[in-house]
């Protein structure tokens, strides 16, 4: 498809379907013998909803692994979490970013397809773009496979590596480059590109995401639209109630609460935290099995996932 077969019908469907609020940064469920586990993800999108209050999904991220799964198990994943989310969910956002330009127009193309809220692409990062020109370009051809589907741009240097492209100068006429641009995930602790982005764009209504838990109150200051973050699968209902304060202006009471989480993140963070440990943080927490990651991540031992079960209940985390 091109860009041109794209409506205004397309166009007004992307402004009533703007990302607010929390989305939760999935995790892969996998069986013990490592491979994907489909059947648990109704009770996943359950428990977002009923338990967390969350009502966005992000499906094949860095949180679900998506760059260590096949393409047919990212396929099978989008598929699934799309047909559960119907009716529950307000919308689901594929992640479709691949070292590979063609595997990653074939997913942005089967997003389409199965009817996905909305995709995000992650810079390729072994064969990196020399410059924001050919970031750009890179983009382009996979947002074009998917011409009528919102696309975010995600930003999560300390991954990728590509550190010397900020936000603020990418979106530089980007509309007219990529015309399905929504916004971006921003995975990055860099506030004052964050707060530029913002600020500099705001005529443009795109939908600034922060994806940095730990320090959401500070992006929420500088005007974020909403957060996606691996935290939110188990403790999204307290970042809920953060986003509340904070929308009623008690500061104290948001700032208090964001202190709560920080005691779990200085924690957690200071000790070891990936994958192995949210999946198995969310198994706990949702009493669903999430499984072990796949390598090369590692599973998480028993005794460190006692220790932080301890100190999420003694938050009153969990
Ligand atoms: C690197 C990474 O996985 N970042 C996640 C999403 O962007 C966050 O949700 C973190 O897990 C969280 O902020 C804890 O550091
Ligand atoms: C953390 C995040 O946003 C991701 O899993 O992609």
């Amino acid at each position: 498809m091109e860009w041109s077969t794209r409506s205004n019908a397309a166009e007004s469907s992307m402004e009533s379907s703007k990302i607010r609020g929390l989305v939760a940064a999935t995790v892969t469920p996998m069986k013990e013998n490592g491979e994907i586990n489909l059947s648990v993800i109704g009770k996943y999108v359950d428990y977002l909803l009923n338990v967390q209050g969350v009502r966005i999904v992000f499906v094949n991220g860095t949180t679900a692994e998506g760059l260590s799964l096949t393409t047919e198990e990212r396929k099978q994943l989008a598929e699934e979490w799309v047909k559960q989310a119907v009716g529950k969910l307000d919308q689901v956002i594929v992640h479709v970013g691949s070292l590979c330009l063609k595997e990653a127009q074939e997913l942005a193309a089967h997003a389409a397809e199965i009817k996905a809220g909305a995709i995000s692409v992650v810079a390729p990062s072994f064969l990196k773009p020399p410059n924001k020109d050919a970031l750009i370009s890179f983009l382009r051809e996979v947002a074009a496979a998917a011409p009528s589907v919102p696309f975010y741009y995600y930003h999560i240097p300390k991954l990728t590596g590509i550190t010397t492209i900020r936000m603020e100068d990418l979106l530089v006429g980007i509309k007219s480059k990529i015309p399905t641009f929504q916004g971006v995930k921003f995975s990055d602790t860099d506030l004052l590109d964050f707060g530029q982005c913002v600020h500099k764009y705001e005529s443009e209504k795109f939908t600034f995401l922060y994806g940095v838990d730990e320090q959401l109150l500070g992006a929420l200051a500088m005007g974020a639209h909403g957060a996606i973050g691996s935290t939110y699968n188990y403790i999204g209902k307290t970042t809920n109630d953060m986003l509340a304060a904070f929308k009623s202006k008690d500061f104290e009471k948001a700032r208090k609460i964001q202190c709560l989480m920080q005691e779990f993140f200085s924690y957690v963070i200071s000790h070891g935290f990936m994958v192995g440990e949210t999946k198995a943080i969310m198994s706990v927490a949702s009493n669903i099995p999430m499984g072990p990651p796949r390598l090369p991540l590692q599973e998480t031992s028993n005794e460190y996932l006692t220790q932080i079960i301890v100190l999420m209940k003694s938050l009153g985390l969990l």
